[in-house]
């Protein structure tokens, strides 16, 4: 094997040169060609889009948008459209191929795609955000497609994009084609259960990680930093299954109870609150950046990239992470964790409950037919499991940790498929 080294990882942290180290350790532990290497490191299709918009003070603003595709050898490719300031090339090309990884851990026939608007919804009125999401979709309207290239929520975007982006493809076609997005609305053809589905996954994973450590949920504290969609139903159906929240947060600030946080008051008071825990009476503020270091039995990041590093990694105290966000442990601090044996469930596996369901609503809307949400849920908590238990064991036999026994499980999937496929 002849890989080229990866970039030496810089002083700053860089999402898709974390990705590409770990993608590098796994493919060197597999024995990956060389030519099927060079072929998965580079992303298959990236789309940078100029979107012109008329404000409400009657003023025209340029937002830049992307779409990256990874792959789409194992299907159509699949991954959400984030919305916030920081979005850029570099994190929507990493977040594109941890989407080609999370869907081959679970196994479901989707490729790996991600899309972003640099933007500040908060910023921004309902009929700006509508009006900047259906430019976004006109300008990708070559890309999209139900056997193409899929969107769904991710930061800062929810059912009410999807509904928006669904009607405006569906207009250039003539015709309505819920299956071109998920997480739609339940009456334009959403699936039950996918609104709650990454917590859901992220609440499995971090069971079956506990029971292997042997760490009883109704003794567990757990902190959460990040309250939207994943952050909140993790929290929340954790408690459902014992675990004392003791600590939350969102871009106001940090939140800390250590007899545990009520989590339907602490929902409730954020929905009611222009969707933010800012004065949130359960709790006392503390330090945003303590949060991450406080002496909880499992640490859920729910919100951005890099927030787990190389400087602050020593200092944690959990013992075990799931990770609700994608890539939010840089590539330097892994090895620091595992020298401390804080076991870590990692994006690629802990959060692909939201793609799994995800992938029931496009399969629903195929059929014309609706699922209840029991066999949503039994389905997606099975293929949790199950892919939680693979990863384990290939990281025993591998003697790796369970993020790179994640890649490989992945890695192995996409390279055989690309082998059986042949054509390049
Ligand atoms: N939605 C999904 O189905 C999936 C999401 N993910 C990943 O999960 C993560 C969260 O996504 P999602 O819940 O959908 O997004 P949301 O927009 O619903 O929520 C994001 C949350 O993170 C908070 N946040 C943002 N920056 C910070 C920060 N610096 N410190 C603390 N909190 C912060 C936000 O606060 P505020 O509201 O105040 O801005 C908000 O509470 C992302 O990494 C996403 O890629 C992964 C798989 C699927
Ligand atoms: O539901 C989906 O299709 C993708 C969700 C997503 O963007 C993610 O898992 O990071």
């Amino acid at each position: 094997m002849g890989y080229i080294e990866p970039a030496p990882i810089k002083d700053k942290e860089n999402p898709f040169e974390s990705m590409m180290s770990r993608f590098h350790i796994a493919a060197q532990a597999l024995g990956l060609d060389d030519e099927i290497y060079n072929v998965l490191k580079s992303p298959y299709k990236q789309a940078i889009v100029s979107l012109p918009v008329t404000m409400d003070d009657g003023s025209i603003k340029v937002f830049e948008g992307y779409r990256v595709i990874h792959s789409n050898i194992l299907g159509p490719s699949k991954g959400g459209v984030r919305y916030d300031m920081g979005v850029n090339l570099d994190e929507v090309k990493a977040l594109a191929a941890w989407m080609t990884w999370k869907c081959a851990v679970v196994d479901i026939p989707y490729g790996g795609a991600k899309g972003g608007i640099k933007c500040n919804p908060r910023e921004m009125s309902p009929g700006e955000i509508e009006r900047l999401t259906r430019a976004y979709t006109q300008n990708m309207h070559e890309i999209f497609g139900p056997d193409r290239d899929i969107p769904a929520p991710d930061m800062g975007t929810g059912p009410r994009e999807m509904a928006w982006m669904m009607d405006e493809y569906s207009r250039a076609q003539g015709m309505t084609v819920n299956a071109v997005v998920t997480g739609k609305p339940i009456v334009l053809g959403g699936s039950l259960g996918r609104t709650e589905a990454t917590g859901r996954g992220v609440m499995i994973s971090a069971l079956a990680a506990m029971e292997k450590m042997k760490i009883n949920p109704f003794n567990a504290k757990c902190a959460i930093q990040g309250f939207g969609n994943v952050g909140s139903w993790a929290g929340k159906l954790l408690e459902e299954r014992g675990v004392s929240v003791v600590a939350i947060s969102d871009v106001s600030g940090a939140y800390f109870n250590d007899g545990g946080i009520n989590m339907n008051e602490a929902i409730a008071y954020r929905d009611k609150n222009n969707g933010q825990l800012e004065g949130f009476p359960g709790a006392e503020k503390i330090n945003p950046d303590e949060l991450l270091l406080l002496d909880v039995d499992v640490l859920i990041p729910a919100a951005k990239e890099d927030v787990i590093t190389f400087d602050n990694a020593a200092k944690i105290k959990a013992k075990l992470i799931v990770e609700g966000a994608n890539g939010p442990t840089s590539a330097r601090a892994d090895a620091i964790l595992q020298e401390n044996d804080v076991l870590a469930v990692p994006d690629i596996l802990a959060n692909a409950g939201g793609v799994t369901v995800s992938y029931f609503e496009w399969v629903q809307n195929r059929l014309g037919y609706k699922w209840t949400r029991e066999r949503v849920n039994r389905r997606s908590d099975r293929i949790m499991k199950t892919s939680f238990n693979k990863v384990y064991e290939i990281s025993q036999e591998y003697k790796v940790s369970l993020r790179i026994a994640a890649y490989i499980v992945a890695i192995e999937k996409v390279s055989t498929t690309y082998k059986y496929r042949g054509g390049f």
